[in-house]
């Protein structure tokens, strides 16, 4: 029997070109075990990719921030004072960075994200101002509340599904997995996954990307028929 998985999916799922692999579409649906979607980003893009792999809709999105199990919706953290973070660092004349019509934070609830370009100083000064903390994913800093994780959504989309959050294997990139890897029974991250990803890790993949998460999720299936 295979374990259930956590997937990231920037620089997990992804190749080096931000495409999701293909591949998943054949190997997803026929894992025999829930598969959680694990993200930084906005609700609505890890609900659609369930929905194209056509997989059950188990979801952590904005990094903790939202829950989707089934039917049942969580939301945690503090989005106002994110928002708030938001608006001060646009007063300052500073911009999130996503353009006018900004679809990176249009549907995003609990925090708020700030592309890269953008200077870290201000926003990380601002966000503890307001109670709140920037986690970088290599993808863009995210402001939210310092409870809120990967890791803590975990737990209770473990606790709806009936499962201990040990029993889960989780693979991803960035120091938003970190949470999630101290709470799981098995964790890796991909070559390309930052060092406190790699640190946390249990084991650290030799391939990146999608390629390395291919190669553990087939380790993990021939072991399991083993
Ligand atoms: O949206 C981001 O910044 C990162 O997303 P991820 O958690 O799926 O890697
Ligand atoms: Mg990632």
């Amino acid at each position: 029997m295979v374990p259930p998985l956590v997937l990231d999916i920037d620089g997990t799922m992804t190749r080096p070109d931000d495409s999701i692999d293909p591949r998943f579409f054949d190997l997803l649906p026929r894992w025999d075990a829930p598969v959680v979607i694990a993200t930084g980003k906005a609700f609505p893009y890890p609900v659609s990719l369930c929905h194209f792999l056509q997989i059950p809709e188990l979801v952590i999105a904005e990094n903790g921030g939202i829950v989707l199990v089934d039917d049942d919706i969580t939301r945690n953290g503090d989005g106002d004072a994110a928002r708030r973070v938001a608006n001060a660092y646009e007063e300052a004349g500073y911009e999130l960075g996503w353009g006018k019509s900004d679809l990176t934070n249009r549907w995003r609830e609990t925090e708020i994200a700030v592309r890269r370009d953008q200077p870290l100083g201000p926003l990380s000064e601002l966000a503890s101002e307001y109670g709140q903390e920037v986690v970088d994913t290599g993808f863009a800093y995210h402001v939210k509340s310092s409870g809120v994780s990967k890791g803590m959504g975990i737990k209770s989309v473990a606790e709806l599904l009936g499962r201990d959050p040990e029993e889960f294997v989780a693979v991803g990139d960035s120091e938003n997995d970190v949470s999630t890897f101290g709470v799981v029974g098995e964790s890796y991250a991909v070559a390309n996954a930052d060092e406190k990803a790699k640190r946390a890790a249990g084991t650290v993949v030799e391939e990146s990307y999608s390629t390395g998460t291919i190669s553990i999720l087939e380790e993990i299936r021939e072991r399991s028929d083993e």
